[in-house]
């Protein structure tokens, strides 16, 4: 019998086994940002301990950073977070992409960027979307801030092994239809809990034909789908995009690394625990209605009815999502209004997502009743798309273009959706007070929310005309 990528990367990184305990696992990745590590780095120095492999630790500040006017911050609650992830990184000897840094962003965007994420690797942070690292391969997952003390001082963490879902997406997208779009249906279809226990390697044509950054659109949503971790095995497509990033081995020994990441993927005749088929041709531009991403629909369909449910359980939810948002059931998605769009969060705020949402934005002006932000996932990013000239056609169009952060994600910073108000958004989750109290989220793919901050609606992405000036 074949093995999974999963099980070959577990074998590899165990380095204590007892009966009826977790195994204890070597981490090869660590990554930090600000929200999660202080009380983390004070329980070291409280214990007198350093950090064992500071060589594989990485720190960035993402969650709370302003994106705008950053040489003057008066949020005295993010300076004083980014100032103590500063001296702790100092004083620990942990390399730290600051606010200065031409490579700080997101944490999970600068990771892949930098070459840190590779095949094989298990890698860690003190956040729940560290599974989009698994569009490479790795084995990545979230942690909790004890945990990040504990791996800050021992390089290993105690984990019991998960099981597996081969989730497997056939056929073609049609156009128009993202990454995101297939996380989201995947989400409608399955629920917030299908994947509670495993790890979903995605796999399928579907898969096979994205790029890596599509990749870490899917893998990034695995966490809303209940599961910690999801993954693709590497492939040529996987090792193009790392050939020549810092931190990747260079020439002759880059022939070497491919060789053990080909050997990591999962062999075809793998067993997995259970096992998801989806057709990709049933998948539609998607937005979600609700206050969870499972509340999602096609665009050209309607918000569900009570009677469409069995239970009292899911008719109470719909109701009482309907009221947080303000919608009706059977209202069309097409009719929901909004006031806000975000383009940016660590689901879709790389170069191709900023790329594609330039092409509908392209010559076309911002809603009058619609307030738009452009937020890139990394400083990187926010470079190359300048050189491309895509600032310049979303600052015509009127929507504001910022510094890397999570920004409007979470609404740590300042940049939050007003009570009441909706916002098409590129993030990942749509729950009550999310991007503000009484903030009211869609999600969507960064085609879909560019159209929408056009229309001051939801529009088909797929009827309209992309890139004509
Ligand atoms: C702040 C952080 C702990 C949190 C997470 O773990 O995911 C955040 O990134 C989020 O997306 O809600
Ligand atoms: S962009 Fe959003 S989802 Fe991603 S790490 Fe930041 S807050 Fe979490």
């Amino acid at each position: 019998m074949g093995k999974s990528i999963v099980d070959k990367i577990w074998a590899e990184h165990v380095v204590h086994r007892e009966e009826g305990k977790p195994d204890l696992l070597y981490i090869d990745l660590h990554l930090v940002h600000e929200v999660t590590s202080p009380q983390a780095f004070s329980g070291l120095r409280m214990k007198n301990r350093k950090v064992r492999r500071p060589d594989k630790t990485f720190a960035t500040m993402d969650h709370n950073v302003p994106t705008i006017n950053r040489t003057q911050i008066d949020d005295q609650v993010a300076l004083n977070q980014m100032t103590t992830l500063e001296k702790n990184c100092l004083e620990f000897g942990v390399e730290l992409a600051g606010i200065d840094s031409p490579e700080q962003g997101i944490v999970h965007v600068i990771g892949p960027e930098l070459g840190l994420t590779q095949p094989g690797k298990t890698i860690v942070c003190g956040d729940s979307h560290t599974s989009t690292h698994g569009a490479f391969g790795a084995l990545a997952f979230g942690i909790g801030t004890s945990e990040v003390e504990h791996v800050l001082a021992t390089q290993t963490l105690w984990q019991t092994k998960p099981k597996t879902l081969k989730l497997e997406i056939n056929g073609e997208l049609a156009k128009g239809v993202t990454a995101k779009d297939v996380i989201l249906y995947v989400l409608a279809t399955y629920g917030i809990r299908f994947g509670t226990g495993y790890v979903i390697e995605y796999c399928g044509d579907v898969i096979k034909n994205l790029s890596m950054e599509e990749r870490m659109t899917i893998c990034n949503m695995s966490i809303e789908g209940g599961a910690r971790a999801g993954l693709v095995s590497p492939d040529e497509t996987t090792f193009e995009y790392l050939r020549g990033r810092k931190n990747v081995p260079t020439g002759e020994q880059f022939d070497q690394v491919v060789q053990q990441w080909k050997a990591i993927a999962s062999d075809s005749d793998a067993e997995y625990d259970k096992v998801i088929v989806v057709d990709g041709s049933d998948i539609a531009p998607m937005v979600s209605w609700g206050t969870n991403p499972s509340m999602t629909a096609k665009v050209d369909a309607s918000i569900p009815r009570q009677n469409d449910y069995q239970t009292e359980l899911e008719k109470d939810s719909l109701v009482r999502a309907l009221s947080y948002m303000g919608l009706s059931e059977g209202q069309r998605i097409e009719d929901i209004k909004i006031q806000h769009v975000f383009i940016g969060s660590c689901t879709n705020s790389r170069i191709e997502d900023i790329r594609a949402a330039a092409e509908v934005v392209k010559g076309k002006q911002v809603h009058p009743q619609v307030r738009a932000l452009v937020v890139p996932g990394s400083q990187q990013v926010k470079k190359i798309a300048e050189a491309e000239g895509l600032d310049k056609i979303f600052v015509d169009a009127g929507f504001e273009w910022r510094d890397a952060g999570c920004s409007m994600c979470l609404s740590m910073n300042a940049d939050v959706v007003p009570n009441g108000e909706h916002c098409a958004s590129t993030s990942n989750r749509n729950f009550e007070g999310r991007q503000g109290a009484g903030a009211r989220t869609h999600l969507v793919s960064p085609q879909m929310a560019a159209a929408a901050a056009l229309n001051g609606h939801f529009v088909d992405i797929r009827k309209v005309t992309v890139g004509a000036v």
